[in-house]
């Protein structure tokens, strides 16, 4: 889906087997009828909802955090090692480990139940939505590992926002920050200019970024201003002219109006042991730009 927060979960892009983006942004979720309240200090002029991600033993098998089993199976798919290992008849350690092995082999594969690790491994993803009576959106997303294996995962809203014009637009709060770039296998570069502009695709993840994120749009004389908590890192994407032509479910124009700027988490991914829950927080508002622009340079290092 071009547009909209999608939620990226488990794996960002194309860093895993898994999916564009992982399995969680396709998903049905369902809302949550009775939901805990919000904070008291933070409930004034708020609607809010929650919904609710379950994974399907389909999404836990997919996910590849295995442990023994799943290192052991991969062995065992290997074209050169078991062969070797059959070649060696004598009773001796090695053949004995391969009896062993060869048992293993024929449970994990008579059983999927036995020796997988989905079993023992499941989350709850609770994401709460809710809007201020001024128009700030906040999103909430929590984690919690509610079985007894850990997991880790990368995480990203992928926040499109509407803009007048991808040339009127600046990014500020990530200069001087390195990136991966998407566009060079993911290479490392450190920004040099004052603010993000755009004149081609951009593909990029900023690392270690500041809490708040401006993107003025000059245009409108309006500024996103992004606060985010747990998020360390920021994607920054626009497919420009070329990469939208390619995109069944974008328009070739659409480029011009739209920018990506994604509250996340990449580089390191989150470990969550069992019972453990983790939280990252984005709130989105919207202000003229001549409130912003003075304030934004002191805002940049705190929420
Ligand atoms: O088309 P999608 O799967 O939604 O992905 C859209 C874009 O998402 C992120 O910004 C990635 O960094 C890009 O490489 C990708 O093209």
């Amino acid at each position: 889906m071009q547009g909209g927060i999608p939620i990226c979960f488990p794996q960002f892009g194309n860093c895993g087997s898994l999916e564009q983006h992982g399995f969680a942004r396709n998903k049905i979720w369902t809302i949550d009828d009775n939901p805990p309240p919000l904070h008291t200090n933070d409930s004034k002029g708020k609607a809010y909802i929650d919904l609710l991600l379950k994974p399907s033993e389909e999404d836990l098998k997919c996910w590849p955090h295995w442990t023994a089993c799943g290192l052991l199976s991969s062995r065992w798919s290997h074209p050169v090692l078991s062969p070797a290992l059959t070649m060696h008849a004598d009773i001796d350690l090695r053949s004995c480990l391969h009896v062993w092995w060869s048992v293993l082999y024929l449970l994990c594969q008579n059983s999927d139940v036995l020796l997988t690790d989905h079993v023992l491994f499941s989350f709850e993803f609770r994401l709460r939505v809710s809007l201020s009576s001024d128009g700030d959106l906040t999103i909430i997303s929590r984690i919690r590992n509610i079985n007894g294996k850990p997991f880790n995962f990368s995480f990203a809203y992928h926040t499109y926002l509407s803009i007048s014009d991808i040339s009127e637009v600046r990014i500020e709060g990530l200069e001087t920050l390195d990136y991966l770039d998407n566009l060079y296998q993911r290479e490392r570069f450190t920004e040099q200019d004052d603010a993000v502009t755009f004149e081609s695709e951009v593909d990029r993840v900023y690392l270690s970024s500041p809490n708040v994120i401006a993107v003025l749009d000059h245009e409108r004389k309006r500024t996103f201003v992004i606060r985010k908590d747990g998020l360390p890192d920021v994607v920054v994407w626009n497919p420009w002219e070329k990469k939208s032509k390619t995109m069944v479910d974008f328009g070739d124009e659409e480029y011009k109006q739209m920018l990506c700027v994604d509250g996340a988490v990449i580089e390191r991914p989150i470990p969550l042991r069992p019972g453990e829950e983790w939280t990252g927080r984005v709130e989105l508002s919207v202000v003229p730009s001549s409130y912003c622009s003075e304030p934004l340079d002191s805002q940049h290092r705190g929420l």
